[in-house]
């Protein structure tokens, strides 16, 4: 933009001095040859017009055709587009709003005017928006949403400015139309036109009618939708007793469940902290993947991770200590910390951070992960919550807290409760420290909790 605006306020600075030579030359118009002749018959109207034709002419054209008066972007821009997101940001942006919408249960128009899960979010969606996400939705076979997204952005197109910012402007009030009508007949019926024509000049805010059958809300989708019921009231402690050190700083320790085992954990780690670990970009991480349920690597643009490795710096050995010192349990001697942004819809489906030993007969000798321990290193003002669907627990990050809970049981069979999933992110950029510790390292020290 600031390339762009220079460059405009050079052509307009080119445009005012052309302007104000012409003006300082204006005679009228000479229509007639007769007035011409006329106007040439006076010697000083004719003196000044071969002097101007042989001197100022030549200059006046040699300033139009100077590159340098103005300057034309070209290069810097050519160089910015490189850092500008890509294809795949895109595509990840499409997701994240789709995610948003659908999990979220929102109507389409709301969106649109800005209105996000009862959020006046005071950025109304332009029709060249509305359009992306349509095409996006119709792609993907999601055509009623589609369907919605097109009559949107035929309702808020504007009309271009003059016929040049037409050909930049993309939405056509055709295509459009048409766009809608085919998205409705790939899951209606021909015979059913006339009604998808009257759809098409309805309130885009009037819902359209389900064609085909929409599966019921899963129970991760409830929990963001903020279904579940209120959890039981449980405690909340100074604890100064875990280690000396917490005589003079006590724990804010909150019991969140007995079944399974999670406890929240407050100001445990500073902002400074907070500030280094996610000093991070986008290049220095990785797209997240999750395994479906036939153990498929599946990549779908959910989240950006960084894991550290084993010998961690000081500050991961500063983190894992103090992860000791809260649990009261080994950490063991690797750091390994993952760090995990999420951007606009990031979400990490429903999963568990256990492997079951039974399925994963390799892992014999390693052994089951025991515990989990989830930093919160921002806060997250809409959505983003770290559900777990079967416990019917919700959480909200806060920065500073942190989540810390028991995979499996003392026999060291999976917790099937503890299985969990975060909620698109709608508001914020999510940002979270994850370190799951294994169950043999505790075999000397984990309490027995039963
Ligand atoms: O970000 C979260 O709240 C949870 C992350 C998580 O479940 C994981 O890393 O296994
Ligand atoms: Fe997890």
């Amino acid at each position: 933009m600031e390339h762009l605006s220079n460059f405009i306020s050079s052509l307009q600075h080119k445009v005012e001095t052309l302007r104000v030579y012409i003006d300082s030359i204006e005679n009228g118009h000479l229509v007639s040859k007769a007035d011409r002749i006329h106007y040439v018959s006076n010697p000083l109207n004719s003196i000044r017009l071969v002097r101007r034709t042989r001197e100022d002419w030549p200059k006046v054209i040699a300033y139009i055709r100077n590159q340098e008066s103005v300057k034309v972007p070209n290069e810097e821009m050519h160089k910015l587009v490189n850092r500008t997101p890509n294809a795949e940001d895109m595509q990840e942006a499409l997701f994240g709003m789709d995610r948003i919408e659908h999990f979220y249960d929102l109507k389409s128009s709301d969106m649109a005017k800005g209105l996000v899960a009862a959020q006046q979010l005071q950025t109304p969606m332009t029709s060249p928006d509305c359009l992306a996400l349509a095409d996006y939705m119709y792609k993907r076979s999601e055509f009623r949403r589609a369907a919605q997204w097109y009559r949107l952005a035929l309702s808020t197109i504007t009309e271009p400015h003059n016929s040049m910012f037409g050909e930049l402007y993309v939405p056509q009030r055709e295509e459009l139309r048409k766009m809608f009508i085919i998205s409705r007949l790939q899951e209606g019926s021909v015979g059913n036109l006339s009604d998808y024509l009257r759809e098409l000049s309805q309130d885009p805010t009037l819902p359209l009618i389900h064609l085909k059958a929409t599966p019921a809300p899963t129970a991760v989708e409830l929990g963001c939708r903020g279904k579940f019921p209120p959890g039981p009231q449980l405690v909340c402690r100074y604890n100064s007793t875990a280690t000396p050190f917490m005589r003079y700083a006590p724990l804010k320790e909150e019991e969140i469940s007995r079944n399974p085992l999670i406890w929240l954990y407050h100001d445990v780690i500073y902002d400074s902290e907070i500030a280094q670990l996610t000093n991070l970009t986008r290049d220095e991480m990785t797209q997240g993947t999750t395994e479906n349920d036939n153990h498929e690597v599946e990549v779908n643009r959910l989240f950006h991770v960084q894991v550290t490795e084993d010998d961690g710096g000081k500050l991961d050995k500063a983190l894992v200590n103090r992860m000791a010192d809260i649990s009261g349990l080994d950490v063991g001697n690797t750091t390994s910390l993952a760090r995990i942004n999420y951007g606009l819809g990031g979400y990490f489906p429903e999963h568990s951070d256990y492997k079951d030993l039974k399925l994963h007969p390799e892992l014999l000798e390693e052994g089951d992960r025991l515990f989990t321990f989830l930093f919160y290193m921002s806060d997250v003002p809409v959505g983003g919550a770290t559900i777990f669907p079967e416990a019917k627990i919700a959480i909200q990050p806060r920065k500073g807290s942190a989540l810390f809970w028991y995979n499996l049981h003392n026999d060291g069979e999976p917790n099937l409760l503890t299985r969990h999933a975060v909620c698109p992110t709608i508001v914020g950029s999510r940002w979270v420290l994850v370190k799951s510790m294994l169950n043999y390292e505790q075999m000397f020290r984990k309490p027995c909790y039963k």
